[in-house]
């Protein structure tokens, strides 16, 4: 390899598709977008995806838990997200859908929709069209990334954590003083362990670890010492793989 090439190759690192799957609550989006902010990445929430058609599905009167409605209807609400990650967005139909799809209402709905292999092809074929045009790479998270939307990513990551663990930060998040109330706490316990057995359980594209992904339990560890461990497998994925180009040059 010439110098002027070599050069070239360390000052602008290749792109690098990271993808995060794992259950509610186990920190990827947060740990998503820390980690394509500090290494120059794009980000894509793709459960903000399945939610924006949720929403859209319920605003316009289609019936969530019939399948064939909801197939009938996938093809219709325009999406879009924003990769920025530090103002990740998405709008339905040129709306900004940022905060009714966190409503307790399409959290409920939205494993039922995003069962239906329709939503599904359509989603992914968006998923794959965003990560291809993303020349720095990107930080895709969601259930999926590793065993369908991208097999074929640099780096798979499953993050895990205990049920109580998630029911303790999706209480803290959402009600504040009232985190650790025992009987909030099992209720916020129960649904989120609810909404993964209805994931995990589906026939097209389950949540899933693939077979090459590193599985992290972030259980007892602090947000940034899990985003520190992504960004370093990162790196070394990425020496790795210029250690390759450059032997073969
Ligand atoms: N390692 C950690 N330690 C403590 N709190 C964390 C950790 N990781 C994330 N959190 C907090 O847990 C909450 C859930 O995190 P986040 O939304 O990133 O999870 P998620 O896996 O994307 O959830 P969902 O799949 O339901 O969207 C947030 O309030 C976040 O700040
Ligand atoms: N790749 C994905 C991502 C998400 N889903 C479905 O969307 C729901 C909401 O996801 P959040 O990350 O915002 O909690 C999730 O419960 C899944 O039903 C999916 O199927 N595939």
């Amino acid at each position: 390899m010439s110098d002027t090439v070599e050069t070239a190759a360390r000052t602008a690192p290749a792109a690098v598709i990271v993808g995060i799957d794992g259950p509610s609550g186990t920190g990827k989006s947060s740990t998503s977008k820390a980690v394509a902010a500090k290494l120059g990445l794009r980000y894509l929430d793709t459960g903000a995806q399945y939610r924006a058609i949720t929403w859209w599905m319920l605003s316009n009167g289609i019936d969530v838990e019939d399948a064939a409605a909801v197939a009938a209807a996938a093809g219709k609400p325009e999406i879009v997200s924003g990769t920025d990650p530090s103002a990740p967005t998405i709008t339905v139909d040129g709306a900004d859908a940022a905060g009714p799809i966190r409503t307790q209402e399409v959290t409920s709905a939205v494993s039922a929709v995003s069962a239906v292999p329709e939503v599904r092809t359509r989603l992914t074929e968006l998923q794959r069209s965003i990560a291809a045009a993303a020349p720095q790479g990107i930080v895709v998270e969601g259930r999926d990334i590793g065993t369908t939307v991208l097999p074929d990513a640099d780096l798979k990551i499953f993050l895990t954590a205990s049920p109580e663990a998630r029911a303790a930060r999706r209480n803290g998040e959402l009600k504040g003083k009232n985190a650790q109330d025992p009987a909030d706490l099992a209720a916020t316990r129960a649904a989120l362990v609810k909404r993964d057995a209805a994931d995990s359980g589906r026939k097209t594209s389950p949540l899933a670890k693939a077979a090459d992904a590193v599985e992290v339990d972030t259980t007892d560890l602090t947000l940034e010492q899990v985003v520190e461990c992504v960004v370093t497998l990162v790196e070394s994925r990425r020496s790795a793989a210029e250690g390759t180009e450059k032997r073969s040059a």
